[in-house]
């Protein structure tokens, strides 16, 4: 709009008198600047302007953008949308979520089947050079398995890659959010695949340039909680405790506590610690590290061993009772090792680790990392355990493991006989309120009858009930023996007693009268 009183001058005019003075200034400099400014310079700017133009265009004909995902150990892609991340997972987790889009896709006629890295079983994944469909919050997107052949040193190079393609307007929505979901997906999918693993730590003294803290078997322990014999409100106590464990990432976090849990398992020998710690894994899918405290030098190894472990997963130090001397004495530790030999006792190592040392492996700063671990401690003696060791909050559950009750027996006859009843079980249940059996003699009671036998249930059971009576009376026999022995004990220390108040005999011997007032 023209204000008000002025003339209202077209647009050509306006240039005119507007630039015409300022042309005569502008044209000598843009000439001086083509006459001594460097090519160079002007080449850039120029490439710049077109490259530009050129994207433009691009984005018009071809609105969409790529993303490269690339094997481990090829070079690293670039696409449209910038260079991409190529950690060592990415690619793994990636070709994972695919597969199991490729096999749920009716029309996926092409498929490649390759041996798992754990196991012996086969990954279904997607062919070079196939296309894997897919929507995510009703968007498009599309995937293609790449491969890229070059020659490098007069060698071929095969470089492979997975390429999502999607509308460049959707560049937010696939970075922010389905990248990740693809790359937690692709996760849960090879974590569900992959076989869990029992590690125990090396020895802290092969320090070599490939030194590794841990080595590693698969674990296949088909332990259970099914198959695990013992109270039934005891065992559903502990699998609600491992449930709410694993679901509480937040809460954790909320109360500013690391997410871990400590497990102290306590009793007698062969009540089923061991095959608790294997029921534990396989119930929440975690791998297990086994901590052989003897063969660790310091607490700084100790730290180190931590460190290397990764979440979900169990780590566990049996009989920590018997493995060091943990009473926190230190004094009374060197002296036993010797004041001049720093830890080198008879030329060996011994390992130097202390209470504290494990305190701190338990919940100091360093147990922080990674998150998502249970501890598990167990011992035949809890009574000679340190109180700091297994307080509450280091381990936040004491489980006792005890003789084999009926809820227990009932679960190994049928684990070992198939049977849920029997006629005999009534003989069974009373005997094992009067004996103490251990779930491990009931086990192998079982086992070698059914080996002895045809394997049928009741001559298995009578050969555990004659087990039964045989320890019942050897039982009554050693409380007759403990009675006995305690009565001669009595009567021998009355004996002892009469004599120091008499050692001459003379009371007894009638030869004074016990009292004086009698004499009166
Ligand atoms: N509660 C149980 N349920 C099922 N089987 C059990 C149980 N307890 C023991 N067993 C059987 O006995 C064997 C030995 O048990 P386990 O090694 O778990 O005992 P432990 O308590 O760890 O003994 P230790 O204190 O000597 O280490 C197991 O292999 C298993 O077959
Ligand atoms: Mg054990």
């Amino acid at each position: 709009m023209a204000e008000p009183g002025k003339a209202v001058v077209p647009w050509r005019q306006w240039a005119l008198a507007n630039f015409s003075s300022l042309w005569f200034v502008l044209a000598p400099l843009a000439s001086l600047l083509a006459a001594y400014a460097p090519r160079r310079l002007f080449q850039t700017y120029f490439n710049l302007f077109l490259r530009r133009r050129a994207r433009r265009l691009l984005n018009v004909v071809d609105p969409y953008a790529t993303v490269d995902i690339s094997e481990p150990g090829a070079e690293v892609r670039y696409s449209r949308y910038g260079p991409v991340s190529d950690d060592d997972t990415t690619y793994e987790e990636t070709k994972a979520y695919l597969s199991e889009k490729a096999c749920s896709q009716e029309d996926a006629r092409e498929l490649r089947a390759e041996g798992a890295k754990d196991g012996d079983g086969l990954v279904i994944s997607i062919r070079d050079g196939q296309d894997v469909a897919d929507e995510f919050r009703g968007v498009s997107l599309w995937w293609t398995s790449v491969v890229d052949e070059d020659v490098q040193d007069g060698r071929r190079h095969k470089r492979r890659f997975l390429r999502l393609t999607f509308h460049l307007s959707r560049r937010r929505l696939v970075v922010d959010e389905y990248l990740p979901h693809v790359r937690r997906r692709g996760r849960e999918i090879l974590f569900s695949n992959r076989r869990r693993r029992l590690y125990t730590n090396n020895k802290s003294l092969d320090y070599h340039y490939d030194y590794k803290a841990w080595s590693y078997i698969d674990f296949d322990h088909p332990t259970t909680f099914d198959t695990l014999a013992m109270d039934m409100a005891k065992k559903r106590a502990i699998m609600e405790d491992l449930d709410a464990f694993r679901s509480s990432k937040e809460f954790y976090r909320r109360a500013g506590k690391p997410w871990k849990r400590g497990y102290l398992l306590h009793g007698p020998p062969g009540t089923g610690k061991s095959t608790m710690i294997a029921a534990m894994a396989n119930y929440l899918d975690y791998d297990i590290y086994d901590v052989e405290l003897t063969v660790v030098n310091t607490n700084n190894d100790l730290r180190k061993l931590l460190i290397e472990t990764t979440s979900k997963s169990i780590i566990v130090i049996e009989d920590i009772d018997c493995t060091l001397d943990l009473t926190g004495d230190r004094a009374r530790q060197r002296r036993r090792r010797g004041p001049m030999n720093g830890g080198y006792d008879d030329g060996r190592p011994r390992s130097q680790v202390t209470l504290s040392g494990l305190l701190n492996f338990i919940d100091g700063l360093w147990s922080a990392c990674g998150g998502e671990r249970i501890v598990v401690f167990t011992t035949n003696h809890v009574d000679k355990l340190d109180p700091a060791l297994i307080r509450r909050g280091r381990m936040d559950m004491h489980i006792e493991m005890s003789y084999c009750g009926f809820e227990a027996f009932k679960t190994l006859a049928k684990n070992y006989l198939d049977v849920d009843e029997h006629e005999l079980f009534v003989a069974v249940e009373e005997m094992l309120r009067e004996v103490k059996l251990t779930p491990a003699d009931v086990a192998e009671c079982l086992m070698t009858a059914r080996r002895a036998g045809s394997g049928e249930p009741s001559p298995c059971l009578q050969v555990l009930v004659q087990e039964l009576q045989k320890r019942a009376e050897e039982k009554a026999e050693a409380e007759a023996e403990a009675k006995a022995r305690a009565e001669a004990e009595a009567r021998a220390m009355a004996e002892a007693d009469a004599t120091e108040m008499d050692p001459d005999g003379l009371i007894s011997h009638g030869k004074i009268e016990k009292n004086s007032e009698d004499k009166q």
